[in-house]
């Protein structure tokens, strides 16, 4: 049966439309016009409202979505703010690169970037501040690398239309994309926020890459996580990654799909570096080591995880100034993206390595390292591994990384630890940061 509608009376050629001259016909039209206006309003409205909600704008409703509550308005541009992004990402050695490093204000961003600027790179940092760990830490951060003349843009990976202006005032060579939600156990409580960060800001990130002309090369951090619970050990690129023990670890894993298929579509140069458990100076306070540290200083109770049996969990712990040395290998041979404009022209380089140290440490020994570095004993609780996303065991094989990077872990835990304490208690000394 055909639905009458107040539509039904407007023509669908206009010309050809006849007035009906009937009064009772005329009030019709009269109340189908005043519906029509009001449903336009409505429409309008709707639109209105939809815009300026939008997660660029930073409405209260945007930041109470915990994926979101990093999509604030950063202010960015302006003519002496793109001086900045210029003179920060100007090349000063010969054959150098001009990098984007995103998550710059973040432990192993820091690292990198004052590595790329101390040997002549271009270096621009980008971060969102977030307050997943203690921001102060960030800013402490950010003012070591302002010091080295590296600037850190304020804004979201998310962000595409920063992104875009960041490509449009330089011309990348290199992207060290670093920025990610990390943590394996966090994952439990706010999941949305690696989706946004770790798959939805990837591909926002490559979007950007691929329609950039040149296309920059990438590097970008994936994760021994995505090793899962395998059980053959020591873990090779070779295996198997398809059983994710977290949330986290199923977002890296998904990273590095993406990048397969940005690789082959758009003949961008990707290379995925599956970092180890990654510790020192300046390092993320929401890592064992680090809150070890502290609590073992304040003489609170630390909880040591152990698997069934009394079985050792153990990590295959990897001094940050290694992983550097890998992170400028890998950025250092990687070869251009092939395509322009977002058109592919060819097969483009297309890799993935661990980056681990090979000797597998159980966190009781960590404990025991670190009560001697402080010169306190530790108070012990000893629980079972919980069922939130922790592996039982990490092992890198680093033989592709030492073939193809020349890269060679050369720092132990203790050595390792023993800067890490130093720079612990140097920073924390003024007593008011707290190291939270
Ligand atoms: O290798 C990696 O890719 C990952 O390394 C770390 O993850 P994880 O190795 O779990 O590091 P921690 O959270 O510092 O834990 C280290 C060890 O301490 C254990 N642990 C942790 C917390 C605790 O209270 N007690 C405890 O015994 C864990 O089970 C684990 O064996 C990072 O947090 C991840 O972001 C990173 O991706």
């Amino acid at each position: 049966m055909k639905q009458i509608s107040h539509l039904d009376d407007i023509p669908s050629t206009p010309g050809k439309f006849k007035m009906d001259k009937s009064p009772y016909n005329r009030l019709r039209w009269h109340s189908s016009l005043a519906k029509l206006t009001f449903w336009s309003f409505v429409f309008l409205a709707l639109i209105f409202i939809f815009f300026f909600r939008s997660p660029s704008s930073s409405t209260p409703q945007a930041l109470s979505d915990p994926s979101r509550r990093y999509l604030q308005n950063y202010s960015w541009g302006g003519a002496a703010w793109e001086k900045r992004v210029r003179s920060s990402a100007r090349i000063r050695s010969r054959n150098g690169m001009s990098v984007l490093v995103t998550g710059a204000a973040g432990f192993v961003g820091t690292h990198v970037s004052a590595a790329l600027k101390r040997r002549g790179d271009g270096v621009l940092g980008l971060d969102n501040f977030n307050d997943y760990y203690d921001p102060s830490l960030k800013r402490a951060r950010q003012a070591l690398l302002e010091r080295a003349g590296v600037f850190i843009v304020e804004g979201d990976i998310n962000d595409e239309a920063l992104l875009k202006k960041l490509f449009e005032v330089v011309a990348f060579t290199h992207v060290m994309h670093l920025a990610a939600q990390a943590g394996v156990r966090y994952a439990m409580e706010n999941p949305s926020s690696y989706v946004h960060s770790n798959i939805a800001g990837l591909v926002s990130l490559l979007e950007v890459c691929k329609s950039a002309n040149p296309q920059p090369a990438i590097v970008w951090a994936s994760s021994s996580s995505v090793y899962g619970l395998n059980t053959k050990v020591p873990f090779s690129e070779k295996d198997r990654t398809d059983q994710p023990a977290s949330l986290y670890a199923a977002t890296k894993k998904a990273g590095e799909e993406i990048a397969h298929t940005y690789n082959h579509i758009y003949g961008l140069s990707l290379t995925g570096l599956r970092f180890f458990t990654v510790y020192g100076p300046w390092g993320r306070p929401d890592m064992a080591y680090f809150f070890f540290t502290r609590d073992i200083l304040k003489g609170k109770t630390i909880s040591i995880f152990e698997a069934a049996n009394h079985g050792t969990v153990a990590r295959d712990f990897t001094y940050i100034d290694d992983i550097v040395r890998g992170c400028l290998a890998a950025l250092d041979t990687a070869e251009k993206s092939t395509g322009s404009g977002g058109k592919k022209k060819g097969p483009a380089q297309l890799r993935v390595y661990n980056l681990g140290n090979t000797s597998p440490v159980p966190v009781s020994d960590l404990v025991s390292i670190l009560e001697r570095l402080l010169k306190v004993k530790a108070k012990r609780n000893i629980l079972r591994l919980p069922r939130n996303g922790d592996v039982q065991y990490t092992h890198a094989n680093i033989s592709l990384a030492q073939r193809e990077l020349g890269y060679k872990p050369t720092t132990d835990l203790q050595s390792g630890l023993k800067k890490f304490v130093r720079w612990y208690l140097r920073f924390y000394a003024d007593g008011k940061k707290s190291g939270v």
